[in-house]
């Protein structure tokens, strides 16, 4: 079971001010007993896991990528509010995920709550992590039923070399674009510290957030949308890969997608939230920064 435990340390907020806060202890097993994102274990639901890698690495192009940011660029699929798009999310299964099998819901607020007891007058970062996986919703048949490959996963980069930090990378060399030249270097279509924003990255949860959020002119903060982008890009966040093409920018944004990983990935657990209980200091936050509907 996951154990919250208090531990003092000094954070920098985002006003760059130093405070001492309570920080939330990372547990080192997950709700099934085992590691966090462990790809390796044997199991029934790891052979899942590299069945969906096998799809995504294999499917995931750069004209796929160009293709569907065209077609969701449009945001012509619905129109409604950010909570509405909560509650829809507990009809969402993911298949890429080794650690949780509760309802998507249950883990938005479980990591915002985890962040927000931390964290507390960052509430930017409180609805960073309520919204940072509502993209998931492009599994629903209204929003195009996009297969498990287009939606979830760890995110990697297209029109450069595919690097071994990626998960299950042996599946690239199925991939048509590993036989494209001009995509074969390190640096491949880009050049070095172009900014993340300026990357073309497999299509999923994170770029379709971030999207919508952008085009409904929400006034959440740079690093903000910079988490709800890249929180699945782990080869860049967790090992370092493709950071040659991060700007000066992206460098400090970095910084907080780092604190935001750890309640992301580690307050998936199996104690659920009272979601009538929190939901009104919730949709305060939403109110604060977003339109009442939004086109999705
Ligand atoms: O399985 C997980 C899950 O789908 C997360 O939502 C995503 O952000 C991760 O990167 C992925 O590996
Ligand atoms: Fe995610
Ligand atoms: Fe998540």
């Amino acid at each position: 079971m996951t154990t919250l435990v208090d531990k003092p340390k000094t954070v920098q907020t985002s006003e760059g001010k130093l405070e001492s806060q309570n920080v939330f202890l990372a547990p080192e097993i997950n709700a099934f007993g085992r590691a966090f994102r462990d790809y390796d274990a044997e199991s029934e639901r790891q052979k899942g896991v590299e069945e969906f890698y096998k799809k995504q690495h294999i499917n995931q192009t750069y004209d796929f990528v160009k293709k569907m940011r065209a077609e969701y660029e449009k945001l012509d699929k619905a129109e409604m509010s950010i909570w509405e798009c909560c509650e829809l999310l507990n009809e969402v299964v993911d298949e890429s995920d080794p650690d949780l099998d509760e309802p998507q819901i249950q883990h938005l607020l479980q990591s915002a709550e985890a962040i927000r007891k931390d964290y507390p007058n960052e509430d930017w970062l409180h609805l960073a992590a309520l919204i940072h996986d509502l993209g998931k919703i492009l599994l629903l048949p209204k929003f195009g039923g996009l297969p498990q490959w287009a939606v979830v996963g760890d995110t990697f980069p297209l029109g450069c070399a595919f690097d071994e930090a990626n998960v299950h990378h042996k599946y690239f060399k199925e991939n048509p674009d590993y036989k494209n030249p001009a995509f074969a270097s390190k640096n491949g279509i880009y050049k070095e510290k172009c900014g993340l924003d300026n990357l073309v990255i497999s299509w999923g949860h994170d770029d379709y957030m971030y999207m919508v959020a952008k085009k409904n002119n929400t006034t959440l903060p740079p690093p903000a949308l910079f988490v709800v982008r890249y929180h699945s890009f782990y080869p860049l966040h967790k090992h370092g890969a493709y950071k040659h093409f991060m700007n000066d920018e992206d460098v400090e944004n970095l910084k907080w997608l780092h604190i935001f990983n750890k309640y992301d990935l580690y307050s998936k657990s199996k104690v659920l939230v009272d979601v009538e209980k929190v939901k009104p200091y919730y949709i305060s936050l939403i109110d604060k920064y977003f339109p009442k509907k939004l086109r999705w």
